[in-house]
């Protein structure tokens, strides 16, 4: 049974789907904070977060039974998702579901703010008809900055395009002609908006290139009676240089949905008139609750039923599809990662690792992690997984490179592994056979093809005749059956490399007598999972 907290309020629809789900058991407890939390947490196999739960490095700290976050919402700043990675949590959010709510949030925000909506209303309700002092100004021909063309900023551009304005836009993934292409004239440099737009509005995750980005230089930039509108997060407007701006009167308002901190129900800002301001509603609609909690619970239901990961912001997500299409190769490396931890001697602090043939043209990047996987997992107390792997490695000190070789091979698809130790390279190349075996094919310069499953004795020996059966018949003798062989050698007469597959773990004796004949130069013993056999989180 997996256990599933919600910790923020989340629609009745996503609860459903939960409830629902086959092997899963539901937590609602929203609101739950502190020490509370943390031990539920440590209970709970997942969690759904909205914005009013911030996840730290404390909450996730190990024992824990915690593997994966999920936010019902697109902005992760309110989890820490470096500490998610080291403990090897994925963590996934629901890009899309909210960003029409929010874009109409923003453009509800920009009206009121232009018409002086909350403060008319105000003033009506307590008895005056002040039609003067609420005069406004029309948005049709003025300029407003979008800094931030994502999902949000583009639906924002689009629906104040709607209105007559003209977009001026910054966003380093957004280029010039796709900018013109959407009626958006884009700049180069997000300091040459200031100057020329009558209403900055930011869309941009929060983060440390992000936080303060609209800071005291910016406002003074910003053409005197400009109005900025923060509807993304906190911070990214600094609060204390809005407020400066806005008393000195250099800026003509300001709206605000996010703060640096949150719940916020005290500010100076909020005691000025010319600041309309929201509870962080950009996304409270029915519609976008109803979008990111189906689609919440549909994300973490997959990853805990099936392995499916989506939209994770720490691992490259695959599609259901392309992880049945990854599976063999993440098991070529992992497999690999596995051997090599068992192979090598002294402490490691380089591996390289090269992609051939129709490996090359998978997710690479989530395949070298299944190798660092593979290299760490027997190793370490804590959990190695396609998450965490990576870290774990460079806590370590192994530097992992990767490349992509386009030389032709003698094999369709083909992984090879150089790992750098402090006591010599070993290197290593597998394929694979059918939909189910890995085949090694090289230890060293010998070139073999060994199916790596199960236990396996690896050993060098001098070419000669003899050796072989030497080697068979101590392990006979230790009641060791041997199920499978294959020899590599360079050229005749020098040394070759044996690997035998056998049914048991030869004990410590056995080892000593092979090893005790001087024309043999090294023996290993390298324990593999049976074929087939993979981790859940190659799905
Ligand atoms: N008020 C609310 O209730 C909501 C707030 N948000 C906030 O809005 C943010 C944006 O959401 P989406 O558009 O869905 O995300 P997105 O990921 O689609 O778009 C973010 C864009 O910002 C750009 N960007 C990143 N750094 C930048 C920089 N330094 N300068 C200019 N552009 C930069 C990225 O290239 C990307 O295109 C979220 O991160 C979240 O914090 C999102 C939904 C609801
Ligand atoms: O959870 C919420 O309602 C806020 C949504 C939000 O800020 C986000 O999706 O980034």
């Amino acid at each position: 049974m997996h256990r599933v907290l919600i910790s923020d309020p989340l629609a009745e629809e996503g609860l459903r789907i939960l409830e629902a789900a086959e092997g899963i058991e539901v937590v609602n407890t929203p609101g739950l904070k502190g020490d509370e939390l943390k031990s539920v947490l440590a209970e709970c196999d997942g969690v759904i977060i909205r914005s009013g739960t911030t996840i730290t490095a404390d909450l996730l700290q190990r024992p824990s039974k915690l593997r994966v976050i999920v936010r019902a919402g697109a902005g992760v700043d309110n989890i820490e998702v470096p500490a998610a990675t080291r403990e090897g949590i994925v963590v996934m959010n629901t890009p899309g579901g909210n960003t029409l709510s929010t874009a109409e949030h923003t453009i509800a925000l920009l009206l009121a703010l232009s018409r002086h909506v909350p403060a008319a209303d105000l003033s009506l309700r307590e008895g005056r008809w002040d039609r003067k002092k609420y005069t406004g100004s029309q948005l049709a021909g003025k300029t407003l900055g979008v800094i931030g063309l994502g999902r949000v900023g583009l639906a924002v551009a689009k629906r104040a395009i709607g209105l007559e304005m003209n977009i001026l836009g910054y966003d380093p993934f957004l280029s010039a002609e796709r900018a013109a292409e959407l009626g958006i004239e884009s700049v180069s440099d997000p300091e040459d908006i200031y100057p020329r737009a009558d209403i900055v509005t930011v869309h941009v995750p929060l983060g440390e290139q992000t936080k303060g980005m609209v800071g005291k230089s910016q406002m003074a930039k910003l053409r005197k009676g400009a109005a900025v509108i923060n509807c993304a997060r906190g911070g990214i407007v600094d609060e204390d240089a809005l407020l400066e701006a806005l008393e000195s009167g250099h800026l003509s308002g300001a709206a605000l949905d996010v703060y640096s901190s949150e719940p916020c129900t005290d500010s100076p800002l909020f005691k000025l008139p010319n600041v309309v301001v929201t509870p962080h509603l950009g996304a409270s609609t029915q519609e976008a609750q109803l979008n990111v909690a189906i689609e919440a619970a549909n994300l973490i239901v997959n990853y805990l039923q099936k392995g499916n990961i989506r939209f994770a912001v720490n691992m490259a997500s695959l599609e259901p599809s392309e992880l049945e299409e990854a599976r063999r190769h993440l098991d070529i490396c992992r497999r690999l990662g596995l051997f090599q931890a068992q192979l090598a001697k002294g402490a490691i602090s380089k591996a390289t690792i090269t992609y051939q043939g129709e490996a090359a043209k998978k997710k690479t990047s989530l395949l070298t992690t299944a190798f660092a996987m593979g290299l760490l997992e027997n190793s370490l107390e804590e959990e190695v997984n396609l998450i965490n792997a990576r870290v774990l490695a460079e806590e370590r000190g192994i530097t992992i490179v990767e490349k992509i070789s386009s030389e032709h091979s003698d094999f369709a698809t083909l992984v090879r592994v150089e790992v750098e130790s402090d006591q010599g390279t070993t290197v290593l190349a597998a394929t694979t056979r059918g939909r189910q075996f890995v085949r090694l094919v090289r230890i060293g310069s010998y070139r073999l093809d060994s199916i790596m499953d199960g236990t396996m004795v690896v050993y060098v020996h001098q070419d000669k005749p003899g050796l072989i059966g030497l080697v068979g018949t101590v392990l006979g003798k230790h009641g060791v059956n041997i199920a499978g062989m294959t020899v590599g050698r360079e050229v005749e007469g020098g040394e070759a490399t044996g690997i035998l597959a056998v049914d048991g773990v030869p004990c410590p004796e056995a080892l000593q007598e092979i090893r005790a004949d001087d024309r043999i130069s090294a023996v290993h013993v390298v324990k593999l999972p049976a074929c087939g056999e993979m981790p859940p989180s190659f799905g």
